[in-house]
């Protein structure tokens, strides 16, 4: 039983990423006498190998399906019952493929401890309701609670394995999660633009995906930091036609023009779109075939940022992002990607 003095934090979500800041919070919580030291990690469930993905984790202390030979802290506990993984927690971290926060929300309404508060470490938008609202405001409007986020130059196996990056986080509830996800290995930064933050996250797999058209047609780097650089005014201009507040200098943290770099040289949504162009599959075969179950985000975020930009007539004025859309659902040929910029 937590005492109620004590933070109880919890992980909504065990992918890829999931899985890599369990070990960072894992580690963290032990650290300092202000938390609970059990974290509970909500698995969808699913059998690997013939056996249940959390009793694996459970016993084995390693996600083997989604952080394979990582080493996961023995106080992350895998829970596949949702409402069980976040009884008595005070402090949710939000890390689930964005086309599935709805349902989960739907599911956790009025469920939640009186002093819980959440993080979103999801890169994506919503627009369920006809217009653009970010992940962490449909969290926040459906769970009414107060919702932080964290993003930035982060490939989940890399950080996994230690090596040294930055991240960021908003200034407005971000404190109090500041402690459990920081680590000398994982510097997270404090700034003071929650909409910028998690724009930059969403926007910046959308670049990637004509990243990877790029490497695909071995046009060479020249054109592939041209693209990287009007994916990033796009990115800039969307945001701050979308969220007056949004602040330039957000875009040269981590979460910034440090995760467009990373994410269009490492990145899942990279090596999928380089594959579309080599093997003329198409995204959601290649995504079933290349990521074991890991999701893409850019090619939704491509459609749900094309969709709003129809709804306010602003199609012209974002042609890569349209050139990308294009790409993923119209058929236009990734040749013909730079022609359209
Ligand atoms: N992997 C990475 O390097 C990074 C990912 N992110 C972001 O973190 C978020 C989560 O991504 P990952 O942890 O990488 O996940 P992932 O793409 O590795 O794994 C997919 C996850 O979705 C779960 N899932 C499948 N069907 C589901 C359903 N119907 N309902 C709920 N969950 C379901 C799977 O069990 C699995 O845990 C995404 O928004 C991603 O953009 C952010 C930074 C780094
Ligand atoms: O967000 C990421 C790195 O910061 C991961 O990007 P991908 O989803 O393209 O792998």
């Amino acid at each position: 039983m937590s005492q109620p003095s004590k933070e109880k934090v919890c992980l909504i979500g065990s992918g890829n990423w999931g899985s890599a800041i369990a070990k960072i919070v894992g580690r963290n919580v032990v650290k300092f006498d202000n938390y609970d030291s059990e974290v509970r990690m909500w698995v969808y469930e699913e059998i690997v190998h013939g056996q249940r993905l959390t009793d694996i984790i459970n016993t084995q202390h390693e996600n083997v399906k989604y952080l394979p030979n990582v080493k996961l802290p023995d106080n992350i506990v895998a829970v596949p019952d949702l409402l069980q993984t976040v009884q008595d927690a005070t402090l949710l971290v939000f890390v689930i493929p964005h086309q599935f926060v709805k349902g989960v929300c739907e599911q956790l309404k009025g469920k939640l401890h009186p002093n819980a508060r959440a993080i979103s470490l999801i890169k994506g938008v919503d627009i369920s309701n006809g217009g653009l609202n970010l992940i962490s405001d449909m969290i926040q409007e459906n769970l009414e609670i107060d919702v932080s986020v964290l993003m930035g130059a982060n490939i989940a196996s890399e950080v996994a394995m230690e090596n040294f990056c930055e991240s960021t986080i908003d200034r407005k509830n971000g404190e109090a999660f500041h402690k459990a996800l920081h680590s000398p290995y994982f510097r997270v930064a404090i700034v003071d633009d929650v909409a910028g933050v998690e724009l930059c996250g969403a926007l910046k797999n959308v670049v990637a995906i004509g990243a990877g058209l790029i490497d695909g047609l071995k046009m060479g780097e020249n054109t592939k930091a041209a693209i990287i650089r009007i994916g990033v005014m796009e990115m800039k201009k969307f945001s701050q036609t979308f969220y007056k507040g949004v602040k330039d200098e957000t875009f040269l943290e981590s979460c910034g023009i440090a995760d467009v770099i990373t994410t269009c040289f490492g990145g899942r949504n990279r090596r999928v779109a380089e594959a579309r162009v080599r093997t003329g599959k198409s995204f959601e075969t290649l995504e079933k075939e290349m990521l074991n179950g890991q999701k893409l985000q850019g090619t939704l975020t491509a459609k749900e940022v094309h969709e709003i930009l129809k709804s306010k007539n602003m199609v012209k004025e974002f042609p890569f992002f349209t050139a990308v859309y294009r790409v993923c659902y119209e058929g236009l040929a990734p040749k013909n990607l730079v022609d359209e910029i």
